[in-house]
């Protein structure tokens, strides 16, 4: 047995067999050489068969010394009476029977044999040892165990100080055991339960600085009467420290996302988003109508054309107070796409993954999630997110807990999803899900009459942020930018704006640094090829024709009139038509 319980130990366990019987006629010479040969301590007498008493050692040698020893039976002698016990019955009990009975010995009978005797040295040397060992067991105990105990009498007196506490406190247990725990420690909680008597669990102290440890202490009751405290305590400083860290992060966080809410109401609202021509008002006007409801939003247009920009405006404009979260699909490797959408728990995944991750449809829970690009979604990937948003439910992957799900979707193509549907390439329930409300952005070529605004924003957008001063354009520079046709759209009109502010001279803008294919002054001409309709083409026509003739005559809206051969009356209807006074 590992682990002996002396409580419960047993007297077979360490009970003597060198005992001897002997009947009582036997003479008194005998039983001495019997005595002397075998080193016995008694005699046990018995008498027609029957054991009557048991005579010591010490009493027969004294008898011994007597005259008329020779002649003397053991029956002349008086026997002891003694005691029996069953081999199963406990130490404790033998200990018990002899204190009370003031004998030293007991006899241990099995089915009513004589089998043993269990002696006072018995159980000095063979009790004490197993109590010994258990003791080493209990101080290995307390040593090894992570928690530091700490065990004190009722009276204060520290009996207990094991490794953990040796550790935690920097006191060394030779220097604190039998003395007072308050020597060391006046405030201590233990101290407090000796005098209360009741449990205290799961406090947490700094003993000092940066040291946190989670510290219970329970009354030691036996048979009604305190008999003392005893402590653990669990050093909770990395966790303790990472909390608050955490805390401070996450108030600084929310600083943060206050400042950046408000960054985003400035940047990404409607009313920063560029664009007079009557088709961009009329987009813009959708949009705003559409922000506030949680419809789903699929955003369609040309690359450049300004998705991300009206996503986010939606999703400012919406009052939700989750984050903005962009997904750009085409972008993800297959294999990552439902990691990066759903999150993993830890352990779901080995190596640098095995930490755990939220996932971006869970980001952005409260707030809007915007899928560029959804056409370039996976197949297999079309078919969770459809399940995620018809249950609006979402499970990490590896994980077993649902987590429900608030938010609001915004997707945008550049491609005919309704083509991809009939293909077979695009989920057609995932394409009516997210096409609720369909918003068309218009490329560049079709409101021309916005280039000059997003000329003048970028170039100023440029300067601010290269600490410049802006330069000026002329208006030929202008129209020349103004009869290109943009296939990158507004990204492209960005990119060269910032080009001419780069390469300005003496704080203009100059015509020799436009591009061939943007400064080709001999081609009058319109490419048909280019134009998607009559109409378009006879907007734009008029739209540079009214440029021209105002460059023409120095802005004077009569004499341009009078050059294009219309009533001025027309002149002035088309110019507020095309709003195009902001840039004459
Ligand atoms: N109406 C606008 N006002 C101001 N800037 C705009 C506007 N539309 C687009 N931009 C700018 O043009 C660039 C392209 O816009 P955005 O990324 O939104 O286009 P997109 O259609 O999402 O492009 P892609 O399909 O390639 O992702 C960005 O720098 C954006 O700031």
């Amino acid at each position: 047995m590992f682990f002996n319980q002396t409580k419960r130990l047993k007297v077979k366990d360490i009970m003597s067999k060198d005992f001897i019987v002997f009947d009582s006629d036997i003479s008194l010479r005998r039983c001495v050489e019997h005595i002397a040969l075998n080193n016995l301590k008694e005699v046990i007498v018995r008498h027609h068969e029957k054991l009557t008493g048991y005579i010591k050692f010490d009493d027969i040698i004294k008898i011994s010394l007597s005259q008329s020893f020779p002649e003397k039976k053991l029956f002349d002698i008086r026997a002891n009476k003694p005691f029996y016990l069953n081999v199963e019955d406990t130490v404790l009990m033998a200990k018990d029977i002899m204190r009370e009975n003031q004998v030293d010995r007991v006899f241990i009978l099995d089915d009513e044999k004589l089998v043993g005797v269990l002696r006072t040295q018995d159980i000095v040397y063979k009790l004490y040892p197993k109590i010994q060992a258990n003791e080493d067991l209990y101080e290995l105990l307390w040593d090894n165990v992570h928690e530091g105990i700490c065990i004190i009498d009722n009276k204060g007196t520290v009996c207990i100080w094991g490794r953990g506490s040796e550790k935690l406190y920097g006191i060394k247990k030779s220097e604190i055991i039998g003395k007072k725990l308050e020597e060391f420690f006046p405030t201590a909680l233990l101290l407090d339960v000796l005098k209360s008597k009741e449990p205290v669990e799961n406090i947490i102290h700094s003993p000092r600085k940066n040291t946190y440890v989670n510290i219970s202490a329970l009354p030691l009751i036996k048979n009604g009467k305190l008999i003392g405290v005893v402590s653990t305590e669990r050093d909770v400083s990395e966790i303790t420290n990472l909390s608050r860290e955490l805390e401070f992060t996450k108030e600084k966080l929310d600083y943060l996302q206050v400042e950046v809410r408000k960054m985003n109401e400035d940047k990404f609202s409607f009313g920063n988003i560029v664009g007079k021509s009557k088709i961009m008002t009329h987009t813009i006007d959708r949009a705003y109508q559409v922000a506030s409801t949680t419809s789903s939003v699929l955003i369609s247009g040309e690359s450049g054309t300004g998705k991300e920009v009206f996503a986010r405006a939606i999703h400012q404009s919406s009052g939700r107070e989750g984050a903005f979260v962009a997904i750009n699909c085409s972008a993800i490797p297959e294999s990552l796409f439902e990691s990066e959408m759903f999150g993993y728990e830890s352990g779901a995944f080995t190596g640098a993954l095995s930490k755990g991750k939220i996932g971006k449809i869970e980001i952005a829970n409260g707030g809007t999630l915007f899928l560029d690009e959804i056409g370039d979604m996976p197949l297999h990937m079309q078919a969770k997110l459809l399940r995620v948003l018809q249950e609006r439910q979402l499970m990490r992957v590896g994980g077993d807990k649902s987590i429900s799900l608030d938010v609001r979707v915004i997707s945008a193509t550049h491609r005919n999803l309704e083509d991809m549907v009939k293909a077979g390439t695009f989920r057609e329930d995932l394409y009516y899900r997210l096409n609720v409300v369909n918003i068309k952005l218009p490329s560049l070529s079709d409101r021309i009459e916005d280039v000059p605004l997003f000329v003048k924003l970028f170039i100023e957008e440029f300067c601010r942020e290269n600490h410049m001063k802006v330069p000026d354009i002329s208006p030929e520079i202008l129209n020349m930018l103004m009869n290109y046709s943009w296939p990158g759209n507004i990204r492209e009109l960005k990119n060269m704006v910032e080009h001419l502010v780069v390469f300005s001279k003496n704080n203009e803008i100059q015509i020799d640094t436009l591009p061939e294919y943007i400064n080709n002054k001999d081609d009058k001409t319109i490419n048909i090829k280019n134009e998607k309709s009559l109409t378009d083409l006879i907007r734009k026509t008029e739209i540079k024709a009214i440029h021209d003739a105002m460059k023409e005559c120095g802005n004077n809206k009569q004499q341009a009139a009078k050059l294009l051969d219309i009533p001025r009356s027309t002149l002035y209807y088309k110019i507020k038509f095309y709003d195009l006074n902001q840039y004459l």
